[in-house]
């Protein structure tokens, strides 16, 4: 298969990576110094496994993508509006579009800068991993997790298409006949672990090992959740207790993005990650003190009353 991958970085590199060592004809849209030398070396993926390299083709040009199968699209939510002209270019070349973005809104967002709302399928990634070099990315968890499924719900030969030569390469994917459950069920989790790490600029260990800070993080995960439930989407009894319960297992040194890009100092998720549960709240009648309390502390740009339902 040919695949187009919008965003070459942790995610992006990563799977992308991953499909070109399984032989598939991979893409990457690249720019700076990552873009040179993912042409002169390919790219590197570490992981703690081992590592290898991979030839890809990369361009900064969305013209000379060509044509693609598949275009996955990894890039921070902020940067959305950049590549979305190339996924619209790809998709009406009758590519399959599969956003790997954290987020609830990533594929209305998408359809409303123009990517054909029925050439978009639903998806999400469970993984830890980073661009940490020109052409080098690297995979820090053992989890590699890709879930994909139909916006309108049900099973389909190109979600299983994906998923199967996502699998073939090595990482964990499935269909889900329910993708906004899954979406959802990670967005209460990453949502909340980036709004307590980010407002505690702590990685999650220490702030699980404190009551006042699995206080939080609880609050934070059922603000979410009710999100979620006020808006329709079916997350089942106890879902709370079970992200909880994930948040258990976490190595304790592990940081959200977002605290990344706050350490960074460049922007961040935040208006998509606790900005979008604030707004949304406001929107279905939920009350989500802590998320809104983590978008004004974590300078998101929030919501003006008029998204927010007046
Ligand atoms: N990293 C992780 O472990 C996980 C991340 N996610 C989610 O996946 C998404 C991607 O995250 P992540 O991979 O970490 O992000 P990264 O910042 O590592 O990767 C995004 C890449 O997109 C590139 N990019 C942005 N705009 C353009 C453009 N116009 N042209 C070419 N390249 C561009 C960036 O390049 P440049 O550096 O030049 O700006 C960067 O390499 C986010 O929504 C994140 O929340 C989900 C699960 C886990
Ligand atoms: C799972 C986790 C925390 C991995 O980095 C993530 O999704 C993120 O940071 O955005």
């Amino acid at each position: 298969m040919r695949i187009a991958i919008l965003g070459a970085g942790g995610v992006g590199g990563y799977y992308g990576g991953l499909l070109a060592r399984a032989g598939h004809d991979v893409v990457m849209l690249a720019r700076g110094p990552h873009l040179d030398a993912l042409r002169r070396r390919g790219i590197e993926v570490r992981t703690p496994e081992g590592a290898f390299t991979a030839p890809v083709q990369a361009t900064d040009a969305p013209e000379a993508l060509g044509r693609a199968d598949y275009a996955v699209v990894a890039v921070k939510n902020y940067s959305l509006p950049e590549v979305a002209p190339a996924a619209r270019a790809l998709a009406e070349d009758g590519a399959v579009v599969l956003p790997l973005l954290n987020g609830v809104e990533v594929v209305e967002r998408l359809v409303k800068l123009g990517v054909p709302a029925d050439s978009v399928l639903g998806g999400l990634t469970a993984i830890s991993a980073a661009r940490v070099g020109p052409g080098v990315v690297e995979r820090y968890s053992t989890l590699q997790r890709v879930v994909v499924g139909e916006v309108a719900g049900g099973v389909s030969e190109r979600a299983e298409r994906i998923a199967s030569a996502l699998r073939q390469a090595g990482a964990e994917a499935l269909v889900s006949g329910d993708i906004a459950v899954e979406v959802w069920r990670k967005f209460a989790f990453i949502a909340s672990m980036a709004a307590a790490c980010g407002l505690a600029r702590s990685p999650i260990g220490p702030l699980w090992e404190t009551a006042p800070g699995r206080l939080l993080i609880g609050r934070l995960v059922r603000e979410a959740v009710a999100v979620a439930r006020a808006r329709g989407v079916a997350l089942p009894e106890g879902e709370e207790e079970s992200i909880l319960r994930f948040f258990g297992t976490l190595p304790p040194d592990m940081k959200p993005s977002l605290l990344l890009d706050v350490e960074a100092g460049g922007p961040t998720e935040i208006d998509d990650l606790s900005g979008a549960v604030s707004r949304l709240g406001r929107l279905s009648g939920v009350e989500t003190p802590v998320h809104d309390t983590a978008t004004a502390a974590l300078g998101g740009r929030g919501w003006d009353e008029a998204e927010a339902g007046g």
